[in-house]
């Protein structure tokens, strides 16, 4: 959608003179980006991606690029930053916070087949196993004290019937938190956003996993009902292709299983993986902000994806 800041050769060659990666032979902006400024640089050492940050604090940096760098040092398929010779993942450049990191093969997809599924929830379950050792305390920034607030802001803009559903659906996942089976979901630092155009696909293989940027700590279940939402779906209707959300947890439990209250919980995860995409996007409709207006997504896919998942799923997933 947009390159918000140009920048020169020169200004690129001199930024690029910080770090162990070649020399300059050419770059180009990306145009899809709608949070950031990128570029695809190509230099004598290979190519890479860099993100020029247009809304995200620095103070905030540090644990998003720490995330990719700990997941990339894994062997996940995740852009690593490449530290300047200060080792910093990020530095300033057009007065403005940016990084570099490995550009990875693929492209997104717009209708995955299950085996892309059963590839994507491969990745998932390993990512949840590789941030183990990772310590962090950011939370989820879309978590449900987020959506209370959005929520309450958004009330008087919605329609009646509209604004039974979200409440509705805000009072049972604020019950649903109170659980024991709940408390005791494994928890850690996810992506959080893991939607098809995140991921490029070489064929049926992951080439990798992209923006990092709504990371944080939430429980692994609701990454992978985020993911689940987004890859496995009729997008008319919102229900679940059956040979798809059967591929997608086969491929996350090949790698890490499900415990007991994980199970139990699938619906509700699912739920509340809905609720949370419903409501940023309400939240953009009804209170865009400036540059946004433009790039709104549609609310009404998440509230039909919502009603599906509180009518129920079609497979209950089981410890393996
Ligand atoms: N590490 C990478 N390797 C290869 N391509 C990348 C990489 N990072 C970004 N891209 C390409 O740049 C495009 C835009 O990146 P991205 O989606 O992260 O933009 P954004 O503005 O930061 O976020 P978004 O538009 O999703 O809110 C991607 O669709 C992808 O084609
Ligand atoms: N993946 C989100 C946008 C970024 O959070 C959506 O489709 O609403």
């Amino acid at each position: 959608m947009a390159v918000f800041t140009r920048i020169t050769q020169d200004e690129l060659q001199e930024w690029l003179q910080d770090r162990d990666c070649g020399n300059l032979i050419s770059f180009e902006g990306i145009e899809s980006g709608i949070e950031n400024t990128n570029y695809f640089v190509t230099t004598t050492a290979g190519r890479y991606v860099l993100t020029i940050f247009e809304k995200l604090k620095a103070e905030d940096l540090p644990f998003y690029l720490g995330l990719m760098k700990h997941l990339a040092k894994k062997g996940l398929a995740v852009p690593g930053p490449i530290a300047n010779m200060s080792g910093e993942l990020f530095n300033t450049l057009h007065d403005k916070p940016a990084t570099l990191v490995n550009c990875l093969s693929g492209k997104s997809v717009d209708l995955p087949n299950p085996a892309q599924c059963r590839e994507i929830g491969s990745f998932s379950a390993k990512a949840h196993l590789a941030v183990a050792d990772f310590d962090c305390n950011t939370p989820n920034p879309r978590g449900l004290g987020w959506i209370e607030g959005a929520v309450s802001e958004l009330e008087a803009h919605l329609p009646e019937d509209v604004r039974n559903l979200l409440v509705d659906e805000v009072n049972h996942q604020k019950a649903v938190s109170k659980q024991a089976d709940f408390l005791s979901l494994p928890k850690g630092a996810v992506h959080a956003d893991l939607f098809r155009d995140n991921a490029l696909m070489q064929g049926d293989q992951l080439g990798g996993v992209i923006d990092f940027y709504f990371a944080g700590v939430d429980t692994f279940l609701f990454d992978l009902a985020v993911t689940a939402n987004d890859w496995c779906i009729d997008l008319e209707t919102g229900e679940f292709k059956i040979d798809s959300i059967q591929a997608l947890l086969e491929g996350y439990q090949a790698v890490r299983s499900l415990s007991e209250p994980e199970c139990r919980l699938w619906q509700d995860m699912l739920r509340s993986a809905s609720l949370r995409f419903w409501t940023s996007r309400l939240f953009d409709f009804y209170m865009p902000r400036e540059a946004e207006v433009l790039n709104v997504k549609d609310p009404r896919h998440f509230e039909r994806v919502l009603l599906a998942r509180r009518r129920g799923v079609p497979i209950a997933p089981q410890t393996v």
